[in-house]
């Protein structure tokens, strides 16, 4: 008898929960075992015999519910965005209490968001300039998106590695948020637009030349085959895990 992995879903009324929750329910090798959103007790995890959960909610929601799933040993998929240093740290010294259990925090799950942000380092070190665009729908919560972050500090610390000063920009006046929100020395900005889901482009830029690296994700569906793996590989990934680069092969 072949045993499946006990899902559970925190955020599963949201925009991706819901169809995080039905990804895990028609996925062969899973059983759904709790489906839970802001009013429900996580108690029910316990209960159920979550060995993962997948936690999409809300950046101000997602430490408390991670500190609850390590406390208990149950190994988080987490998508929602605002990991902070700071918060990471204290993630870390949770994870330390509870050695076997495995933590995955990824901004994005689609695999054309993940090789954007790869082929964005593997490209800044050769353009004087690079900035990133995200679009999204005007419901999102938080910006610049968690994507757009971590593209902007993949791109820095390969500026750096590369020994590259600051990107040139002679901007003398500027209304406040005309040159974006500075990450890193990266300039990230925010469109929030009805009519999108979630997209991004990293410009980069040197004499006579110019690069543009584009994703789109049209559905949530696009988020699904990553969040499915990773459920699948976070048990046996001990300790905190940024980015899910670190659980597919990118050569
Ligand atoms: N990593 C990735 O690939 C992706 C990540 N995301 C991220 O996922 C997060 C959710 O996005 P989205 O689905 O659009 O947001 P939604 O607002 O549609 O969904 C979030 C859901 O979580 C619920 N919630 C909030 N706080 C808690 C809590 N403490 N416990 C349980 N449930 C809670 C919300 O309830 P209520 O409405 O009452 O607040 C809501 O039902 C965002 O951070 C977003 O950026 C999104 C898409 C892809
Ligand atoms: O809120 C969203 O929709 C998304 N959030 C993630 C982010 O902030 O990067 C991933 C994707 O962009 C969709």
């Amino acid at each position: 008898m072949t045993t499946h992995l006990k899902v559970a879903v925190i955020g599963a009324h949201g925009r991706i929960g819901s169809e995080a929750a039905r990804a895990v329910e028609a996925a062969a090798d899973m059983d759904l075992v709790a489906a839970v959103d802001r009013d429900d007790d996580l108690a029910e995890l316990t209960g159920a015999g979550a060995e993962v959960a997948v936690e999409l909610t809300h950046p101000d929601s997602a430490p408390a519910n991670v500190d609850f799933l390590v406390r208990n040993g149950i190994h988080a998929v987490v998508g929602t965005t605002g990991w902070t240093d700071e918060r990471l740290d204290t993630l870390r010294a949770r994870l330390a209490d509870s050695p076997g259990t495995g933590v995955l925090i990824a901004p994005n799950f689609s695999l054309g968001a993940v090789l954007t942000m790869h082929f964005a380092r593997q490209a800044a070190r050769f353009f004087e300039s690079a900035e990133v665009v995200e679009l999204h729908h005007p419901n999102k919560a938080d910006a610049p998106s968690g994507t757009a972050t971590r593209t902007a500090r993949l791109i820095a610390e390969a500026r750096r590695e590369a020994a590259l000063p600051p990107q040139p920009d002679a901007t003398a006046t500027a209304l406040p948020g005309a040159r974006g929100a500075d990450v890193d020395g990266v300039p990230v900005h925010a469109v929030r637009l009805r009519g999108l889901l979630a997209h991004q482009e990293v410009l980069l830029g040197d004499t006579g030349e110019t690069l543009t690296i584009r994703h789109d994700s049209m559905h949530h569906s696009s988020f699904m085959p990553g969040i499915l793996l990773a459920a699948r590989r976070v048990p046996r990934a001990p300790g905190l895990t940024v980015g899910l680069e670190h659980f597919l092969d990118l050569g």
